[in-house]
């Protein structure tokens, strides 16, 4: 609403005006502080490169952030403003480390080739190893007849294809790798991609996972899922570079990764491919729905909505990979159904009853969660321009 709505005498026109100056001139300082920051990340990004120190540095930022959230209460602060922009900073940080580049672990390695280079993921990989001085070639669905060459002298082959077609791209095509190559994939499932390169290649073997998507922007803080197959020294050097970049290695065996993506995965994007396909059903009326929005429903939307943006197949590739999603997928449309059946009851009390249980199940977690969420929330609630 603009102010002049309000009954503004001259007065209070002039001393806003005045206020309103002062706040722009400490935003202009702060302008001035940020640059200044960006420029000493800069330099502490350029002395990790040359000593190959990991861009993200966990202890360095907990007693920073414990330092200045001291130094807030002492001044009257709210310790989490200064947290919070802190943190929005340091988010900044890696980004701009990351433009110096990183150490480059492994000097000798010879090529590297990433097979399905051309995908998004493929793409980011080869962004992370160029940046690491590491000569990559990309080798995408045309360039068969081109692959004997490419793997000549390769000493790592990274497979990042479509997961319907990995085994089967591994099985025919990756037959004839040099002895000491490392052959390393990113599929979202492990098992079956691990067993066939195992059987294919004779030489080191390494299952990869990132738990991100192509669109993060820098690997600080990311979770990679590493499955060891065989000769872990040869490839030690490849996982020491993904920590360099920021990432964090959750080593893992192959089946009890697979069973967890059953739930992280498959189930979870099947209920948000079902609850799209609900909204689209019932022709929702999308404008009426973000009007009404309360922040955690602006969120809900935005999840649900970021999957239809994406493409039908990798999606259709990671819930149709593994046969047992199936049972993990019905399971959760058995427990829907009996829910509400207690719905169509009328039994409150039974309803109240399993909630609690949930709750206690969900134990100190749930606390948790909420005063997670709360922050995400917020920031929501902060995107908001009108
Ligand atoms: C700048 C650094 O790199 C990262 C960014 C930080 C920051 O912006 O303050 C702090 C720690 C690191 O995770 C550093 O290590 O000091």
């Amino acid at each position: 609403m603009p102010d002049g709505r309000f009954d503004m005498n001259e007065k209070t026109t002039a001393e806003l005006e005045k206020l309103r100056d002062l706040i722009d001139g400490v935003d202009q300082q702060l302008l001035l502080l940020l640059r200044k920051r960006l420029d000493l990340v800069a330099q502490v990004g350029a002395v990790k490169h040359s000593a190959g120190l990991p861009i993200y540095a966990p202890e360095r930022e907990a007693a920073m952030l414990a330092k200045r959230r001291a130094e807030a209460e002492t001044m009257g602060i709210q310790p989490q403003l200064i947290e919070d922009v802190l943190r929005r900073l340091m988010r900044e940080s890696y980004l701009n480390e990351k433009d110096v580049g990183f150490k480059q672990v492994k000097e000798d390695l010879g090529k590297i080739v990433i097979v399905g280079g051309k995908g998004q993921l493929g793409q980011l990989f080869a962004q992370m190893f160029s940046l690491s001085g590491y000569e990559v070639h990309l080798l995408d669905k045309d360039d068969w007849q081109r692959a004997a060459a490419m793997f000549e002298g390769a000493g790592l082959v990274l497979v990042t294809v479509p997961i319907a077609v990995t085994c089967e791209l591994i099985r025919d095509k990756l037959t004839q790798l040099p002895t000491d190559c490392i052959l390393a994939d990113l599929t979202s499932i492990k098992t079956a991609p691990m067993a066939a390169m195992l059987e294919t290649h004779q030489g080191p073997v390494v299952g990869l996972h990132p738990m991100f998507g192509p669109d993060v922007g820098s690997f600080a803080k990311q979770v990679v899922v590493v499955c060891h197959g065989r000769q872990a020294q040869a490839y030690d050097w490849l996982l020491e570079q993904i920590k360099i970049w920021g990432a964090r290695l959750v080593e893992a065996e192959a089946i009890k990764h697979d069973k967890a993506m059953q739930l992280v995965q498959a189930m979870r994007h099947f209920s948000t491919f079902v609850y799209g396909l609900n909204l689209c059903r019932e022709q929702a009326d999308m404008q009426s729905l973000l009007q009404f929005s309360s922040p955690i429903y602006r969120l809900e939307l935005a999840m649900v909505g970021r999957l239809f943006a994406q493409s039908p197949e990798l999606y259709a590739d990671i819930i149709f990979a593994q046969k047992d999603s199936l049972k993990a997928i019905s399971d959760y449309l058995a427990n829907y159904a009996e829910a509400l059946t207690v719905l169509e009851s009328g039994n409150r009390d039974e309803f109240i009853r399993r909630f609690r249980e949930v709750t206690q199940w969900f134990g100190d977690l749930a606390p948790q969660f909420q005063h997670e969420s709360r922050a995400m929330l917020q920031s929501v609630n902060d995107m908001k321009s009108h």
